[in-house]
């Protein structure tokens, strides 16, 4: 790319985000009538979206929560090493209401969503944005400008201490369309939460308060994203692949699907679809590294998949509710397994810059790794 050429994207990217009115404020100008260059991979496809890529077959588990217990832990060990994703049943609530709301806030007036738009985080616990998943690839040159995703997103910061201060906290920032919905979403997340948790330490061997005990791990992001439908769904991507960086994440999403996971173990992509009344699960980065590599942190993407109607998911973090938390391999499965540690202990703070250098792909594994005795 020549000069003049990376000029023209860094002003575009500018005055897209200028704009403060994400990928909808695109489609509703009216003015947009080929997918603007910042979406688009640099051979102008996505190379590994259809009809250039083969789906793997795989079912991801449906896993029902109101069955024996340990049966339920011998499904979650199961899945967490196999594939890291599972969904849940009779899990005691819906989703809807939390849906509609997020989508409400999506689908409000320019005015009343464009001063939450932040590209420098949240401000008071929240954020709307259009921010990319940064791959490994942009992480090696970060003056390269980043490929946008067909998505908008409000963040949501929902750990204890966000809720607790005055005012409402972060979900009394929202409009007031969307507060009680999510209010009462975030209560019931967060205590499936627990549930999860429990079951993920039970399924490590470790007994069923461990993993919270070692990792203080609460619910402490939701993001609510919304995918804009596009006139030509392959040239873009809802979220470019990642690895989720949490312990953990628990995602509700509506009935248009195009979720994507490399599930099969042998790198092929598989769809995720949605199964109706249930919430899917999936591992992330955090608990790969405190189960030393006993359960598996999945790369994902979604792709768009209508011309005409908006996706809406909402995707909720469960993470060590403080940044100083020490996070490493439980060293009693470390003993048990009689295998090496395959990481040292960091904090979140440390893994975080770690991300933000190397990418949202699984690079930053090498920055935690042990130190030999060879070295
Ligand atoms: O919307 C989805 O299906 C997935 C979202 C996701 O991967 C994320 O928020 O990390
Ligand atoms: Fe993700």
């Amino acid at each position: 790319m020549d000069t003049a050429d990376a000029y023209d994207a860094k002003a575009a990217l500018a005055d897209f985000h200028a704009t403060r009115a994400g990928v909808r404020g695109l489609i509703e100008s009216g003015a947009v009538v080929a997918v603007p260059p910042l979406f688009l991979a640099p051979n102008g496809r996505h190379p590994s979206t259809p009809p250039l890529e083969t789906t793997t077959p795989f079912a991801v588990p449906i896993i029902d929560l109101s069955s024996p217990r340990p049966s339920v832990v011998a499904l979650v060990r199961a899945a967490a090493r196999t594939c890291g994703f599972f969904h849940v049943t009779n899990h005691g609530f819906r989703p809807g209401a939390a849906l509609a709301a997020a989508r409400a806030f999506h689908e409000l007036p320019l005015v009343a969503r464009s001063p939450f738009y932040s590209l420098a985080g949240p401000v008071e616990g929240v954020f709307y944005s259009t921010m990319p998943n940064d791959p490994p690839r942009r992480a090696a040159d970060p003056a390269a400008i980043p490929i946008l995703p067909w998505r908008d997103t409000l963040h949501v910061n929902i750990g204890q201490k966000h809720l607790t201060t005055p005012g409402g906290g972060s979900l009394g920032r929202l409009p007031t369309e969307c507060q009680d919905a999510l209010a009462e979403y975030q209560r019931a997340v967060s205590d499936l939460g627990k549930t999860v948790a429990g079951l993920l330490s039970e399924a490590l061997g470790v007994g069923e308060g461990r993993l919270a005990a070692a990792t203080r791990v609460e619910a402490s992001t939701m993001a609510c994203h919304y995918y804009l439908p596009c006139t030509e769904p392959t040239r873009v991507m809802g979220s470019l692949e990642h690895t989720d960086p949490s312990l953990f994440a628990v995602l509700a999403q509506d009935a248009m699907g195009g979720l994507v996971a490399r599930l099969g173990g042998d790198g092929g992509w598989t769809d995720v679809p949605p199964v109706p009344d249930t919430l899917l699960v999936n591992i992330g980065d955090l608990l790969k590294v405190v189960s030393n590599d006993e359960f598996k942190s999945v790369e994902h993407k979604v792709r768009i998949k209508s011309t005409r109607d908006a996706r809406v998911s909402i995707a909720v973090f469960f993470n060590p509710d403080d940044d100083s938390q020490l996070i490493g391999p439980l060293p009693e499965l470390v003993a048990a397994a009689g295998t090496p540690e395959r990481y040292r202990s960091f904090t979140m703070a440390e893994f975080m810059e770690s991300r933000r250098d190397l990418g949202h792909g699984t690079s930053w594994i090498t920055r935690f790794e042990p130190i030999s005795e060879s070295d």
